[in-house]
Parts: structure tokens; C-alpha cells; sequence
């Protein structure tokens, strides 16, 4: 029997399609068809008429249909014989418009015509304006203790619950297609659907951000954008971006060593980059820094191999993670915080909330908070993994933002570019919601009771020293990492004019003498 139910979505209409053809195929000749099983009363479920009779038949005069007293004599059809019926499913009226006459013209009042079509090109919810590639993972975070010494956060009270999640990996550069493995910033977004509500931790597998103020973020994307001109890629924006931006250098020091490049989300590494604040119920209060370690471990490639597998598989990482998780496969990652009194913030050489910098693993060290474990696959790529909508200022009791002036930057943002391109109705979509909660009800505010003051300014925050950390990331690596950061570098920035090599150059050797260097002797080999 046909389904003549109307399609509530794009999707219900291709699978319905799609169900359609197989019944037709399997359906005896019409002149054997069985007599419908289940016949309705009015009938209308019952096949349909059979197909035209193969014999030619004149064709229904269609001036006598459409107002013939104003329809001039030569637009009348031509009398064609009409043509044997060749459609598999002939019988299913839902595959032909309505029409006046066999032959047409198609009515402007076929609601279901119009409505099949505006399905289909209205289908494709819009892209998010950054990390548009991605995929997804169900799964569950279990603490192995209670934080209750440092937040109320619900589900880090309790070792013994597990708390439903939803993460999603992506590449922040780029579009659907491009490479898994190409040099990039790699987001990892988990939810965590918490009883008071959502909870979302957004990570990059790099530890810093280009820059401290969410000012120059749109300068930024540009920079790592193609050529506005031609939409070709343009290495000389982003290195002329780094050539003005001295605070960047930190940034770039992991962007283009081989953490920039990689073919697995599972031996990636997640870092929240912004400092966050815990609280626990006391009303003591910590900074806090997020990291995800892979427990498969970290691995990244270098640029070669990152170029070849693109040309070979540019979904290399996708299909790894899907492929894994459908072979029944779980993937963990352990989340470690780093916690530091905010008493203490003057007692390190920068600024705690200062993003293009990094805490001393030996001073705050990293504390084991829980594993997050991912267990299968999304059953629905659009409403699930395109339309999850991750925000820094989804928190709950417990969790709030600091005075980190990106963070802020990013707390409103990413609501905004929900609204635009899911609809107001973002919240209630099931993959952003937990039954009942909505951040407008919770009151869950950064900082209640926290006083606040000073003078009104638009300035550099305090310390704004660029090159001692890029300088320590520098001398941390070995030396064939360093050799790959040296030589990634040198291989774009041998070919840019001397007033962006000038600079890029002068900030490097602030980083360290060495590093500059050797980047000098690469360059020339590429010269
Ligand atoms: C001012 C700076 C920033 C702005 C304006 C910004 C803006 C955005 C926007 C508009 C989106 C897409 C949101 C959506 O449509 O759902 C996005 C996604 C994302 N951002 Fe940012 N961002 C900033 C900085 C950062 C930083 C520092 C991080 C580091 C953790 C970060 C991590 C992410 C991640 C992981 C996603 C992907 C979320 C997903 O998978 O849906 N962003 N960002």
C-alpha cells in the first residue's frame, strides 16, 4: 500500500521515495496486481488507476480546459500521440504534479508540488560560520572522585553517576570538504547533559588562542580565510596577520608544529584555552584550566604525510572515528583540570586569564577529574551533529566564566550565530536541551556576589610579553619537532615579501636566537 501521509521532513520524504521505488519494484505487472489488503472505505489508499492504455489516445483538448476564449488558437498543443507509460511506479499519483489535462500546464494551486520542492531546498540547515565540518559521538563522563572541595557542579559530585554527553570534533578552517588531516585548529566540543542542565566544555586540541581580546577575532578568521579577491588559499594574509600580531607567536609555535596536523580525533589531545572559574558550596572560588588526554595517547603526523593522506582519504578522520565506534569500539579521553587559587594570580610572571598563555604543569599541576567515554555513533547526521549548538556560557551552578576578556568575548556570540542559523527555537531542538531547562529559567550567572570595579578603558591588560612562552615551546620540543616547526614555517614564509618576513622574523628571535636561526638557514634552502 502506497504511503500517502504527508512528509514532515526532507529526510521522511526521501526515505518514503526511496521505501515507494522497492514496493514498486517488487509489485506484479498491474494487470496481476493483487487486490488492495486492507481497503479503506472511501477507497483512496487502494492502488491507484492503472497506467493510461498503451494504445495511442487523442489527447484531451486542453483549450476546452483553460479558458479557451483567451488563449490564442496557436498556443494549443500540438496533438502528440501520447507515450506508453515507462515509469516504474506509474500508479503513484505523489510522483506527478497536477496538471490540467495530462499534458499540463502544472496548477499553481499543487500545494504538495510547491511544498516538495520548498522542502528540498530549504532542507539544508544553514552552516555554522566556523568549525563546519565535524562529527559527532554519544557517550558518558563518570568522575573518579567528587569535586565537591572545589565546585557544586552536580555531575562532579558523585564517582558513582554517569553523565550523558555529545561531543563533536571538527576542523575550525574550511569547508564540508576539506581534509581531515590538513593543518588546522581542531575543535573537540563535549555536553554534558547534567540534571541541572547543560553543560557544554569547548576545546581545541591547542592549548592557546592567536589572541587575548576577542577585538581582532574577525581579523583573525580572515587572515586564516582564502583570498577574499579570488577564494583561492593565501598564505600572505595569515602571515602578514602574524607579522602585526607579535602575541600570536605563541600560537603559532603549536598551530605549525605537527599539532597542526593530524589524522585521528581519537589521539588528539582537547584543551579549553580559556580560564574558566569553579565554585564550590562554600562560595570558595578557582580558576580553572580544562584538558582532555586521549588514553589511546597523543599522536599528530607531519606536513608530508598530512598532505598525502588528504589527496588519499580528506575524511580520514571521520570515517576512523565512525568505523571505531560502529565496530563497538570505545573511545576515552581522561579530563584533567589545572586549579589555581585566584589569590595566587599575581604570584606567576603573566596573566592567568591571558589565553595565548599556559600554566606551569610543575606548578598547577594537572589534577584527574573523570573519563569521558565515547560509546556509538549519531543515528542522524543533520539534527544531531549539525544541529547541536555549542556555547562557553551554557554552565551550570558551579562552573562560571572568568574575566578572561576572550571568554567574555565568546559569551554571547555563539548563541547569536544560533538563533541565525537554526532559528530562536535552537534550545528546544532535542540534541541542545535536557527535558525542562533552558539558561533564561536557571539564573546561573559568572560570579553572583562577586564585587566588581574600575575605570572604564579600552587597553592592553596587564603583562603582554608575546615571546618568553613561544620561546619555552621552542627549546621544549625534541629535535626533529623542532625541525618540523622550523621547517613548516620556513616553507610558506620563504616565498612572502620582506616587509611580512621582517617582522615575523624580529618577533622570532625575541621568542629565542636559535629558533630564528635556524628558521633563517631553512629558508634559504627554500629560496
Ligand atoms: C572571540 C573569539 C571567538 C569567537 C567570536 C568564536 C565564535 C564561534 C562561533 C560563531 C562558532 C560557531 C557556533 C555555532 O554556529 O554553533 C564557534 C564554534 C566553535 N568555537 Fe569559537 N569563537 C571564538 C574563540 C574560540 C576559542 C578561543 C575557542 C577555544 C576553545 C573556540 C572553540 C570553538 C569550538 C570548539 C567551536 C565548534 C563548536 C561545535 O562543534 O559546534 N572558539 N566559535
Amino acid at each position: 500500500m502506497i504511503d500517502r501521509q504527508e512528509p514532515s521532513s526532507f529526510h521522511e520524504m526521501i526515505e518514503r521515495y526511496n521505501r515507494q521505488i522497492q514496493e514498486a519494484k517488487r509489485r506484479p505487472p498491474i494487470s496481476e496486481s493483487p487486490p488492495c489488503p486492507n481497503p479503506e472505505p472511501q477507497g483512496s489508499s487502494c492502488p491507484p488507476p492503472p497506467c493510461p492504455p498503451q494504445k495511442p489516445q487523442p489527447l484531451p483538448d486542453r483549450e476546452s480546459v483553460a479558458s479557451p476564449s483567451r488563449r490564442p488558437a496557436h498556443h494549443s498543443a500540438p496533438s502528440l500521440p501520447e507515450k506508453p507509460c515507462d515509469k516504474v511506479s506509474c500508479d503513484d499519483k505523489t510522483d506527478f504534479s497536477q496538471t490540467a489535462g495530462i499534458r499540463g500546464p502544472v496548477l499553481l494551486q499543487d500545494s504538495i508540488l510547491h511544498e516538495t520542492l520548498a522542502t528540498f531546498v530549504n532542507h539544508k540547515p544553514l552552516e555554522r560560520v566556523l568549525h563546519v565540518k565535524g562529527y559527532g559521538a554519544f557517550g558518558y563522563f563518570q568522575p573518579y572522585q567528587s569535586m565537591s572541595k572545589y565546585t557544586k557542579a552536580c555531575f562532579l559530585q558523585d564517582p558513582a553517576q554517569r553523565t550523558p554527553t555529545f561531543t563533536r570534533f571538527s576542523l575550525m578552517i574550511g569547508s564540508q570538504d576539506t581534509p581531515d588531516s590538513c593543518r588546522n585548529v581542531r575543535g573537540f566540543s563535549t555536553k554534558f547533559y547534567t540534571k541541572d542542565g547543560i553543560f557544554d566544555l569547548l576545546c581545541n586540541q591547542i592549548p592557546v588562542f592567536f589572541l587575548r581580546d576577542a577585538m581582532r577575532f574577525p581579523e583573525a578568521i580572515a587572515a586564516l580565510s582564502p583570498s577574499p579577491v579570488n577564494n583561492l588559499p593565501d598564505p600572505s594574509l595569515f602571515w602578514d596577520f602574524i607579522a602585526r600580531t607579535p602575541q600570536a607567536m605563541h600560537m603559532l609555535t603549536w598551530l605549525y608544529s605537527d599539532v597542526g596536523t593530524s589524522c585521528s580525533f581519537q589521539t588528539m589531545g582537547g584543551h579549553g584555552v580559556n580560564t574558566f572559574v569553579w565554585c564550590n558550596a562554600e562560595g570558595k572560588r578557582w580558576y580553572v584550566k580544562y584538558h582532555w588526554i586521549p588514553l589511546a595517547g597523543e599522536r599528530y603526523i607531519d606536513r608530508h604525510e598530512a598532505q598525502q593522506t588528504a589527496g588519499q582519504n580528506p575524511y580520514i578522520a571521520g570515517q576512523s572515528l565512525y568505523h571505531s565506534l560502529a565496530r563497538g569500539q570505545v573511545i576515552e579521553y581522561e579530563l584533567r583540570v589545572q586549579l589555581m587559587d585566584p589569590a595566587d594570580e599575581n604570584n606567576v610572571p603573566f596573566d592567568p586569564l591571558d589565553d595565548t598563555k599556559i600554566w606551569s604543569e610543575t606548578q598547577y599541576p594537572l589534577l584527574p577529574v573523570g573519563l569521558l567515554t565515547l560509546e556509538h555513533n549519531p543515528d542522524d547526521y543533520r539534527s544531531q551533529v549539525e544541529q547541536s549548538a555549542f556555547s562557553p556560557a551554557n554552565l551550570i551552578e558551579g562552573i562560571e566564566l572568568s574575566n578572561d576578556a576572550m571568554l567574555q568575548g565568546r559569551s554571547f556570540i555563539y548563541w547569536d550565530a544560533q538563533r541565525r542559523r537554526l532559528g530562536p527555537g535552537f534550545r528546544d531542538l532535542s540534541i541542545n536541551c535536557t527535558p525542562g531547562w533552558s539558561p533564561a529559567r536557571s539564573f546561573v550567572t559568572s560570579g553572583e556576589g562577586m564585587p566588581v570595579s574600575g575605570v572604564e578603558t579600552r587597553a592592553c591588560p596587564r603583562d603582554s610579553d608575546p615571546f618568553t612562552q613561544a620561546g619555552e615551546r621552542y627549546r621544549s620540543l625534541d629535535a626533529l619537532n623542532q625541525e618540523h616547526l622550523v621547517d613548516n614555517i620556513a616553507s610558506e614564509l620563504y616565498a612572502m615579501p620582506k616587509h611580512i618576513q621582517k617582522p615575523v622574523l624580529d618577533s622570532i628571535q625575541k621568542c629565542d636566537q636559535a629558533f630564528a636561526q635556524h628558521l633563517v638557514r631553512q629558508m634559504e634552502i627554500y629560496c
